[in-house]
């Protein structure tokens, strides 16, 4: 029997860098909460068998009536205090189901994921327990310590990354039972938290779409009522003719004897 695929949709935040008076999320874009976008294309893809939601203390019954259309999503549970709690209290909700499931973790304030890089975050969960969407940086991206320059890795090998982020069950578990354990943990995302404790995990890295831009800015906001409007328009990535069709290895391939990522290479 094929594996059970869930994605959990995190929308526990409060939005505060966009300052609106409700959270991010739930402001409207292209006619429709930016977190329904981000249900609707779960919940469209074929290979998704499940969607949660974990909403924003005081906002589930908002979420859960936004959600109520799609007929994937089995529940809207309240977040944590910080998206490693929110991803916590998904995993709580996930107690039932098998190790082998495949689950991608998605921030609700990246509205215009797309089925090809959930497509490719899938295939990519056959042959690995973890896997990261990237896309390469046009800037130069360096390592500030004290207002001064402490380091500069070669573009070539960075990437930003984007969700969502897929693993199998059994490894995301094991991963946060082990960081809830540590007094010191910090992530800002599901892949730190494997690539921290449990580092001999390769992590895949495949490639994400300019358009899957996260909502975290007031200007993020204009930009994403304007992508909302230009659906099927070309990737900014191939528009600037950075996709090669090469592989380019990444720092953030973890794969052990990696041979580089699907990630399109700049220079
Ligand atoms: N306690 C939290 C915090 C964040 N998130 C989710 O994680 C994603 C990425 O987080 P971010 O962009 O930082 O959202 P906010 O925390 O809402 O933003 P801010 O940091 O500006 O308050 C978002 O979809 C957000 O809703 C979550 O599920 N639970
Ligand atoms: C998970 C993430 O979107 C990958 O880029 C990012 O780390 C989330 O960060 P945020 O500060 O919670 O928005």
């Amino acid at each position: 029997m094929a594996a059970q695929t869930v994605a959990v949709v995190l929308a526990g935040g409060v939005g505060q860098r966009v300052g609106s008076p409700v959270p991010k999320q739930l402001i409207e874009v292209g006619g429709r909460p930016i977190l329904a976008h981000a249900i609707a294309a779960f919940d469209a893809h074929p290979g998704i068998g499940e969607v949660l939601v974990v909403m924003t203390p005081g906002h589930v019954p908002t979420a859960a009536a936004l959600a109520a259309p799609f007929s994937k999503v089995t529940g809207v549970i309240e977040g944590g205090d910080t998206r490693t709690g929110s991803t916590v209290a998904a995993l709580g909700a996930l107690a039932g189901h098998p190790g082998d499931t495949r689950v991608l973790f998605h921030d609700a304030a990246r509205p215009f994921v797309d089925a090809p890089v959930i497509d490719r975050v899938l295939a990519a969960l056959e042959t690995h327990e973890a896997v990261a969407v990237g896309v390469p940086s046009s800037d130069t991206i360096v390592m500030v310590e004290d207002g001064l320059v402490a380091s500069m890795p070669p573009r070539a090998s960075l990437c930003r990354f984007q969700t969502p982020q897929g693993f199998r069950l059994a490894t995301v578990r094991a991963a946060y039972d082990l960081a809830l354990a540590d007094p010191g943990l910090r992530a800002t995302d599901d892949c730190g938290i494997v690539h921290r404790y449990l580092p001999d995990v390769p992590i895949r890295v495949v490639e994400g779409s300019e358009r899957n831009l996260k909502v975290t800015h007031p200007l993020d906001v204009v930009v994403a009522e304007h992508l909302a409007g230009t659906a099927g328009a070309p990737d900014a990535g191939t528009t600037a003719g950075t996709t090669t069709g090469t592989t380019t290895g990444t720092t953030a391939d973890t794969t052990a004897g990696a041979t580089g990522t699907d990630l399109p290479e700049t220079t």
